[in-house]
């Protein structure tokens, strides 16, 4: 390709790069989450319930705003004709609904931050609640940059029953329309909409044309960890490295696992788990400290790890103990007397310990130290059934290939 044709080429790869401004979605909200207090216009205390908000609520709450202005050349300016709505500070009411709901800020550091977030981490400054009534619009515009950290906005549309009140957000000459009205229409569970945007996008209002619109507005702020970057969490640098290169030397020695096996790791902190509900494999994202680190660092070397329930029989039962990806309901442990045989059949464990089953070795870096015991109970099928109980913990298990397959010799 000729350098003129090379240049043509990437500057049009250039110009087609979908850029992403905006995000949006919606969350349920909880009995808890759902409810605003707030001071009415005589000073008393007013609450709306917006599982079920009322019309009468909601003109209580519309008639207790103040007239909202809005920015120009840093004064705020009160002109119906750009901007008729209806506004609270954040000092004149309280809701338990946070962004963190739903995993609102999680979709906003996903889809707006990528890269950026490395060394930051993302501030949400509640700003104001607004009240769009029947004939109310916010005309288009872009949000005053409260600061040069400010990245964004965030706009949370609260369930109501009402029409219109788009919001249409522009960029680079694309145009979005989100419905919020029907983005926050639900028959049973209460959903808020909400859409987040850069803060040089241009959005607007359209015309409300009946009910009232209620929308919480956030600032969002990319701000500099005052301390060391979020990871490693728990070690310094070099001492990660350290055990990088321990890690590495181990497995470079051709009699460690030299048919292939497990590292153990047990974990440092405690977790709370409720093996009815926990998903072991979701777990894996709330590790923390040296746990998140060991993850990482056997990430780094491209060693494939997982969290495992580590499960031991009942006292008095055969010894053994095996590794299992998820945690188990008895219900249908049909086998008498061993769990270990039951749990290789029907969940597919890996045994590590046990008289009479052929064994995965495992070497174990830091071993088991029950730190996150805990029991289920099973009926056991002996002579007659009793209730017995299973105990289990949970460690970091890496899977380690042959020496022959790591090329160590
Ligand atoms: O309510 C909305 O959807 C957006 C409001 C807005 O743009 C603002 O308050 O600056
Ligand atoms: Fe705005």
């Amino acid at each position: 390709m000729s350098s003129n044709k090379s240049l043509k080429a990437i500057q049009s790869a250039f110009s087609n790069i979908n850029h992403i401004t905006y995000c949006s979605g919606a969350v349920s909200l909880t009995e808890t989450t759902s409810k605003l207090y707030y001071t009415t216009i005589n000073g008393s205390e007013g609450k709306i319930d917006f599982s079920k908000p009322t019309d009468d609520q909601l003109a209580a709450l519309a008639g207790s705003c103040q007239k909202a202005t809005f920015g120009v050349e840093k004064q705020d300016v009160l002109d119906e004709t750009y901007r008729k709505a209806g506004k609270l500070d954040a000092t004149q009411f309280a809701i338990n609904f946070s962004p963190l709901t739903g995993g609102i800020l999680d979709t906003i550091r996903d889809s707006l931050l990528g890269s950026q977030i490395e060394g930051n981490s993302i501030e949400v400054e509640l700003y104001k609640l607004n009240v769009y009534g029947p004939g109310s619009f916010f005309k288009s515009h872009v949000d005053t940059p409260r600061n040069e950290n400010m990245f964004g906005s965030l706009v949370v549309v609260l369930p109501t029953v009402h029409e219109g009140g788009s919001l249409i957000v522009r960029h680079a000459g694309n145009e979005q329309v989100f419905d919020t009205a029907l983005a926050v229409r639900s028959d049973n569970i209460p959903k808020a909409a909400f859409v987040a945007f850069y803060s040089d996008v241009e959005h607007e209002v359209t015309l409300v044309t009946s009910g009232y619109r209620v929308t919480l507005t956030y600032n969002l702020y990319l701000t500099k960890t005052s301390s060391k970057p979020l990871k490693p969490l728990s070690m310094t640098a070099d001492y990660i490295e350290k055990l990088k290169q321990s890690l590495a030397a181990l497995l470079a020695d051709p009699n460690v696992l030299p048919n292939g096996g497990l590292l153990g790791f047990s974990l440092a902190h405690r977790y709370p788990i409720d093996p009815k509900k926990t998903e072991l494999s979701n777990l894996i994202e709330c590790l923390k400290g040296s746990d998140a680190d060991t993850l990482s660092i056997c990430k780094s070397l491209s060693i494939d790890v997982s969290l495992k329930a580590i499960y031991y029989p009942p006292k008095g039962y055969r010894t053994g103990s095996c590794l299992v990806d998820q945690f188990v309901d008895f219900q249908d442990c049909l086998y008498e007397d061993d769990i270990v045989e039951y749990l290789a059949h029907a969940y597919n464990a890996k045994v590590i310990h046990h008289k009479y089953i052929k064994c995965t070795p495992i070497v174990w870096i830091k071993k088991p130290a029950k730190s996150n015991f805990f029991k289920t109970n099973y009926l056991a099928h002996g002579n007659e059934p009793a209730l017995e109980f299973t105990y289990a913990d949970v460690c970091l298990v890496a899977n380690i290939d042959s020496a022959a397959k790591r090329n160590v010799k």
